[in-house]
This record gives C-alpha cells, structure tokens and sequence, in this order.
C-alpha cells in the first residue's frame, strides 16, 4: 500500500510522515533535501539551477515509486512525484524561471516515466495558509531557504490548488492544518489519525 503526503514548503509533511509511519507501523520515505547537490545553489540563482533541481528531484522521487511499486510493504511517502511536474517545473516555466525548452525536456521525461508509474493509494493533501507556511520555514530556520519570497510560496499554494481539484487518480484526503499543531499536541495528532482511518476505509 502507498499513502503519500503532500503540500507546500512548510505545511509539515516530514513530520506528519514520521508520527503516521510510528502510529500505523508503516515504512517512510522521506524526499532527498541532505546531501540534494542543487537545493542550495538553487534558492540561490533559480533560474540557472531550475532545470538541474527538477531533473534531480524527479530522479529521485521517481527511484522511490519505484522501490514502492516492488514492495508489497506499506510505505509512506513524503511528496508524490505529481507535485514536482505539476507544481514546482509548471510554477518555474509558467514564472518564466525556466525556459520553454528546458520545461519541454523535463515534461517529456515526465510523461515517459509516468507510462509506468501507478497512483498512491491515498494522498493526504495538507492545506496550509501563508503565515502558517512562513512561520513554519522560520521556526525550522534552514539558512537557504531564509530568502523564500511571499511570492513564491502563494504561486505555489495556487497550483496546489488547482492540482488537487483536478486529481482523480486515487482517494484524496484534503486537512487543513492551519489551526493544528500535530507536532505537539496529542489531540491534534489523534484528529489527524482519525481521519486518515476513515479514509482509509471508506475513501
Ligand atoms: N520539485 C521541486 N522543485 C523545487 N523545490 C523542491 C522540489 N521538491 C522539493 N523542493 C524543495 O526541497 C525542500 C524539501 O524540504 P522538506 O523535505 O523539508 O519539505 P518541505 O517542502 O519543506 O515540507 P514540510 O515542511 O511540509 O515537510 C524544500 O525547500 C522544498 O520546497
């Protein structure tokens, strides 16, 4: 079985990876931020490295459908190969960072990957508002994502939006964490396992 987490930078998909992977007994997936060979320079430069971060990110998300597709243990996984092509390279190439021949290259790798690549059971899709997104990428203090624009993060919740009104390739659970911290509060913790029960159940 494959659940997924998604949402924008900060909205705490790592963390709620690790509590679910504990409460449930599944195995996680985390994405490949230590040891990412283009992140920093990245954030840094984006319209020299854009290409680069997307090839890379879309290596290695791929690497783990991959390993999911094989196993038939119970693996979450911390952001679908969905969110790269269809939020982060569209938002660089829409923003005009990436050029229309670079975008062009990583969709047609895209698409050839996904003729074998099958949906998550379920996605936990975590909608989260921008003060709570900036508050969250402060708290946790990553010295190369201190210059994340406003911007840049609300284009992103945009095609977040539009993305999951249109995903129909499996059980989609949308939770607004906005006002939850599952982090540290119990309550809120078990609120969130609730609901990823029942829609594990009932979809
Ligand atoms: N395809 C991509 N293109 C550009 N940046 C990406 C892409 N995929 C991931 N990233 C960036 O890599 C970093 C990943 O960090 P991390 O795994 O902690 O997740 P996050 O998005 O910050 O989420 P959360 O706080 O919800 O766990 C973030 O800066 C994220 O935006």
């Amino acid at each position: 079985m494959h659940i997924a987490v998604t949402g924008n930078i900060g909205a705490g998909k790592t963390t709620l990876a690790s509590k679910l992977a504990e409460h449930f007994g599944w195995e996680v997936l985390f994405e490949a931020v230590e040891g990412n060979p283009y992140l920093a320079d990245f954030y840094g430069d984006m319209p020299r490295w854009a290409f680069h971060l997307q090839i890379y990110f879309l290596k290695s998300r791929y690497e783990q459908v991959a390993q999911i597709q094989k196993s038939n243990k119970r693996i979450i996984q911390d952001r679908t190969i969905y969110e790269d092509a269809y939020i982060f390279a569209l938002n660089l190439y829409q923003s005009g960072i990436m050029s229309q021949n670079d975008y062009d290259t990583y969709k047609s790798i895209f698409d050839l990957m996904m003729t074998t690549v099958k949906a998550p059971d379920l996605t936990i899709y975590l909608k989260a508002d921008l003060p709570k997104l900036v508050n969250q990428i402060q708290k946790r203090g990553r010295d190369f994502e201190a210059n994340i624009s406003e911007k840049y993060l609300s284009d992103l919740n945009q095609h977040y939006e539009d993305f999951v009104n249109n995903y129909k390739e499996g059980k989609l659970l949308t939770i607004n964490v906005n006002e939850l911290d599952y982090a540290n509060n119990p309550d809120d913790l078990a609120f969130v396992i609730d609901q990823v029960d029942k829609a594990l159940l009932y979809g």
